[in-house]
């Protein structure tokens, strides 16, 4: 299976990012894919509540999910908006970080809503506060599909190894990790946490990224790491995209995940242990 890799340099405005997906779908589809994958937050990177009170909508009304969903029938592709940010069902506030796996009929497949919060202070310039806007989920989500047993994560997810072993027990073949990293910890710890993800489960790892300077919103600016990556399941890095904006196409082959589990069945070795005092 061919697989295509949309990086992107989102800005706060949905329709020009779905105006976009729209033209690196078409190459996606050009080069011979036949699954597509967004990063983390396709549809709006901004740091302003306000704006994104004022654009964002529920997941039912929301125009790049079904602009998304149009392009997966039309084009007879799978995709995955690796996440959106969405509005909640009241009585929550904040937004869902959303990853939705669609269909070649245009039909979503799965849901997954992030479960771990990026709150942290990489250095006194750059501090991120996640769960001040964005509700955590509480609910691992792996996807039986005809292109294989698909495990969603996003993004921070990545430093929580327990979640990728769940998914792999369960089934998983391929984990998606679609990301906005950021610049203070990507250098040292994008590459490193994707590769012991993928050695771990023996499962193909999927991480389309953010890029680049995005455009000031509200005033403020955000940059992000870029470098999406396919790893394999026996660790190897197959493609490292930098830092431009594009469409990164790789094959994969699912007897791959067989055989590393065959060489390394490290998965089924769990043991119990008395807990450290
Ligand atoms: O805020 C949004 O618009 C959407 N959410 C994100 O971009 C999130 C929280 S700021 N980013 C990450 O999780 C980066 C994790 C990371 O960089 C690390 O683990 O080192």
């Amino acid at each position: 299976m061919r697989v295509a890799i949309l990086q992107m340099t989102s800005s706060d405005d949905p329709e020009e990012n779905l105006a976009s997906l729209r033209t690196m779908l078409r190459d996606a589809i050009g080069q011979g894919a036949q699954f597509a994958l967004t990063p983390e937050v396709t549809n709006i990177v901004s740091f302003s509540r306000k704006h994104q009170e004022a654009v964002l909508v529920r997941e039912a009304q929301d125009l790049v999910l079904k602009g998304l969903q149009a392009e997966a029938k039309a084009l007879d592709i799978w995709i995955l908006a690796g996440s959106l940010a969405l509005k909640s069902e009241a009585p929550e506030t904040r937004f869902a970080n959303r990853s939705l796996l669609i269909n070649p009929e245009g039909e979503i497949e799965a849901r997954y809503d992030k479960i771990h919060m990026f709150d942290v202070a990489v250095s006194a310039e750059e501090t991120y506060r996640e769960s001040a806007g964005f509700a955590p989920g509480d609910r691992a989500v792996l996807a039986h599909t005809g292109i294989g047993n698909i495990g969603l994560t996003i993004c921070y997810d990545v430093r929580f190894g327990y979640l990728h072993r769940a998914l792999a027990q369960a089934g998983a073949q391929i984990i998606t990790a679609p990301a906005a990293f950021s610049p203070g910890t990507g250098p040292a710890h994008w590459q490193p946490l994707l590769q012991a993800r993928a050695i771990e489960t023996g499962c193909y790892i999927l991480a389309p990224a953010q890029t680049g300077k995005h455009k000031a919103s509200a005033g403020k600016s955000r940059s992000t790491y870029g470098h999406s990556m396919v790893v394999s399941p026996w660790g190897e890095v197959l493609l490292d995209a930098g830092t431009d904006a594009g469409v990164f196409c790789v094959d994969i082959d699912l007897a791959q995940v067989d055989e590393a589990r065959r060489k390394v069945p490290s998965l089924t070795h769990d043991r119990s242990f008395e807990a450290p005092k």
